[in-house]
């Protein structure tokens, strides 16, 4: 039977990535991504702006919403200071497989914790079962019409702080209406627009980056 596109994906890494080279794992991704085939990972023009606020916030703590293929997690994981807790959610486990190859292919696995199942499960256990108290980023890039419940789950459950940021994908294409008016309206948050290109396109998209005020 036919290979999945996060087969193929995989494939272009393992063939033209460095074992234990995170950059050239994030070229090999990006190369297949624009010549190839194209893959839904944040890119490499949205993936600068990413790695400027994982840079700028300097977490020790962080969570991401929807790991696909691994590629903005490698990203972020490359960035992080040592000791820094990093725990990603994959919903689909056949993708969450092959992430898993992907970040070890980068060589960060001691680095990232990949955890199978639903966000909306899952965050409400993050303290009992995760050992965490609150995130200093939450990277937002799974459902789009889960970016608003879970923030606002995440509120419930405590797990942002002062300062804690949010940067969340996709706000433009495929969109996040109903999370923009939230976010932008709330006097708990000060929002920032990332102008920006659907990942491998000339298609507008953007990060929000959002800072929780308590
Ligand atoms: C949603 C996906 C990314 C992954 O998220 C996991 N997931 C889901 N819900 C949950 C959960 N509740 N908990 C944990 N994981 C979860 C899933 O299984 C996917 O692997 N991302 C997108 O759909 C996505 C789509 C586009 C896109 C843009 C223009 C087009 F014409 C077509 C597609 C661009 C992007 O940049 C995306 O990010
Ligand atoms: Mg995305």
């Amino acid at each position: 039977t036919r290979s999945t596109r996060p087969q193929r994906l995989l494939h272009a890494v393992q063939k033209n990535a460095t074992r234990g080279d995170p950059r050239s794992v994030i070229n090999a991704i990006d190369q297949f991504c624009r010549h190839k085939e194209w893959a839904m990972n944040v890119g490499d023009e949205k993936g600068c702006i990413l790695d400027s606020v994982v840079s700028e916030v300097n977490p020790s703590t962080v969570l991401e919403l929807g790991t696909y293929c691994g590629y903005s997690t490698v990203r972020i994981a490359r960035l992080l200071p040592p000791g820094a807790k990093f725990i990603t959610l994959e919903f689909n486990p056949k993708v969450a497989k092959i992430a898993r190859q992907v970040i070890a292919w980068a060589g960060l696995e001691d680095k990232i914790q990949l955890v199978e199942g639903a966000s909306g499960d899952l965050i409400p256990k993050m303290k009992e079962q995760f050992g965490v108290e609150t995130f200093d980023l939450v990277f937002l890039d799974h459902w789009k019409d889960r970016y608003l419940p879970d923030t606002k789950l995440m509120e419930e459950c405590g797990l942002l702080k002062k300062g804690s940021i949010l940067l969340a994908d996709n706000v433009i294409c495929p969109g996040t209406p109903d999370y923009l008016e939230y976010i932008r309206n709330s006097p708990r948050y000060k929002s920032q627009y990332f102008k920006s290109h659907l990942e491998y396109t000339k298609v507008e998209d953007g990060l929000e980056k959002s800072v929780f005020l308590g």
